[in-house]
């Protein structure tokens, strides 16, 4: 079995958060989101590297969490790009050689379940790519730009991609590598591997597996954290 690493993205703006603080540094529960996040890989024994992909700024910030939440597996902190593909493909570029397997997960989903990383891993080992991902709840419907339902996709076959993503590294620097020589940029990592005729496994996880995106997550964030994932206040 080959070593397992992890990509972790931090280095967005948060801009559909609209605080002045980025919002993988507002705290939660008396520690910033990306430390529960980083803490959350820190304890999967199965993980042997952390890549921490960071604003150009927050470097050295992030470096002191590293040393004042003991999380030694962060190896390398490495700048972000323009977008969030840009920031993977520079933290794949960090890993060892002798890394095998790559999980890929936003620094602001911390509350994913340890039992669904470990599910999403097995699966990649199985079939070399796999998501983490919910069944859509609601009806979605594809609008045009002038407001007109154009359709009604079945919604048996739909579902919300979550993170991590995890695949064969050599697999995933490869579907990047084409990615950037053809100018395609997607919005997560398993549209990178489909688009070179990887098929991608999806692995049912839970809907408490939520990207701080916008104001209204941060006290639903907040209620997981106490009466979901059971930490104490701090
Ligand atoms: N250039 C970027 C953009 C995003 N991310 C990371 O990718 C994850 C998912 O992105 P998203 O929630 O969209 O974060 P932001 O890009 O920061 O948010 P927004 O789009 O509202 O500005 C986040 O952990 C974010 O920090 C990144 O590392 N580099
Ligand atoms: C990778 C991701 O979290 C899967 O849902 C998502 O695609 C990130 O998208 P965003 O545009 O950066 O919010």
């Amino acid at each position: 079995m080959g070593k397992l690493a992890v990509v972790v993205v931090a280095a967005g703006k948060g801009s559909r958060m609209r605080t002045e603080e980025s919002k993988q540094y507002l705290h939660l529960n008396g520690k910033p989101i990306i430390v529960h996040t980083l803490a959350l890989f820190q304890r999967i024994a199965q993980v042997d590297t952390i890549v921490l992909v960071t604003g150009t700024d927050d470097m050295e910030r992030c470096s002191g969490y590293v040393g004042q939440y003991g999380l030694s597996k962060v190896k390398h902190i490495v700048a972000g790009g323009k977008e969030r593909q840009h920031s993977v493909y520079r933290g794949l570029q960090a890993l060892a050689a002798d890394t095998e397997w790559v999980m890929v997960h936003d620094g602001v989903r911390p509350f994913v379940a340890v039992e669904h990383v470990v599910a999403c891993w097995r699966k990649a080992m199985e079939t070399e790519a796999a998501v983490l991902a919910v069944p859509v709840k609601d009806t979605i419907k594809v609008v045009n730009s002038a407001g007109t339902i154009q359709s009604t996709p079945d919604r048996r076959s739909l579902w919300a991609i979550q993170t991590p993503q995890a695949f064969r590294l050599s697999l995933l620097k490869r579907a990047y590598a084409e990615a950037e020589k053809d100018g395609f940029t997607g919005t997560d990592d398993a549209m990178l591997v489909e688009r070179i005729g990887t098929p991608v496994q999806v692995v049912e996880a839970d809907y408490y597996n939520i990207k701080i995106t916008t104001p209204e997550d941060l006290p639903w964030a907040d209620w997981i954290i106490h009466h979901v994932r059971g930490e104490s206040v701090q």
